[in-house]
């Protein structure tokens, strides 16, 4: 009964695997401790606060990875965050198959390591089991001084000349964002709620 229960409840929400990836101290994790606030206070129902929802997780470098699962506006995330330092990016293959989309994370001050960043997704998206996904670039710390805007980042990533040829065809979104202060958050979540309620889940 129980499971016929839950099943039930499931029915109408879609069901997306994502991936949080970005370069080591761009705010993945972070991002994943704040994603479980936004999506529990926008879904009314829930009185989760920060405590409760990061009692598991230290925003301390990632080694290997930590995963939550949020329901958002009908979609239900199952995010991996994965650990980004050089040595273990090597990894993040292992974790592609199957994943509906991605959220790539920025540090926008960090100015030396745009390029690295840059460099590091179009190298992602070249692998077939990624083929389609959409993918939603957070320009992350958009807090600290110097950081640099969302139509900066697509400017110096020159994403509209060439993230759509990769691999197939990827949507994209830039949104700048604060991990700390949670702007800009939701608004990116909308877009990839919408892009994953266009797409069987699965389908890559
Ligand atoms: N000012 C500011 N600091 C941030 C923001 N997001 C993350 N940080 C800080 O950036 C540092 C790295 O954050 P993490 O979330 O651990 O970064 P990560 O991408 O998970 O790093 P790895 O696990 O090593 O891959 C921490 O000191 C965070 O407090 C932000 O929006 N603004
Ligand atoms: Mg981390």
């Amino acid at each position: 009964m129980g499971a016929f229960l839950s099943l039930f409840k499931g029915a109408n929400l879609t069901q997306s695997r994502i991936l949080i990836l970005g370069l080591d101290n761009s705010g993945k994790t972070s991002l994943l401790i704040k994603m479980g606030l936004v999506t529990s206070s926008s879904d009314k129902k829930s009185s989760k606060s920060q405590t409760d929802l990061d009692d598991d997780l230290t925003v301390t470098p990632t080694i290997g990875y930590n995963v939550k699962e949020f329901s958002y506006k009908g979609v239900v995330f199952n995010c991996w965050d994965l650990g980004g330092q050089k040595n273990i990016r090597s990894l993040w293959k292992h974790y592609y198959k199957g994943s509906n989309g991605i959220i790539y994370i920025v540090d926008s001050a960090d100015h030396n390591r745009l390029k690295e960043s840059k460099q590091e997704l179009f190298h992602l998206l070249e692998d077939p089991d990624l083929k389609n996904v959409p993918v939603l670039i957070f320009a992350n710390k958009r807090d600290k001084e110097g950081a640099i805007s969302a139509t900066e980042l697509i400017a110096k990533f020159e994403l509209e000349d060439s993230l759509q040829f990769v691999n197939g065809k990827h949507d994209w979104y830039v949104e700048s964002v604060s991990t700390v202060t949670g702007e800009g958050i939701e608004s990116g979540l909308k877009w990839l709620v919408s892009k994953l309620k266009q797409k069987p889940s699965k389908d890559n």
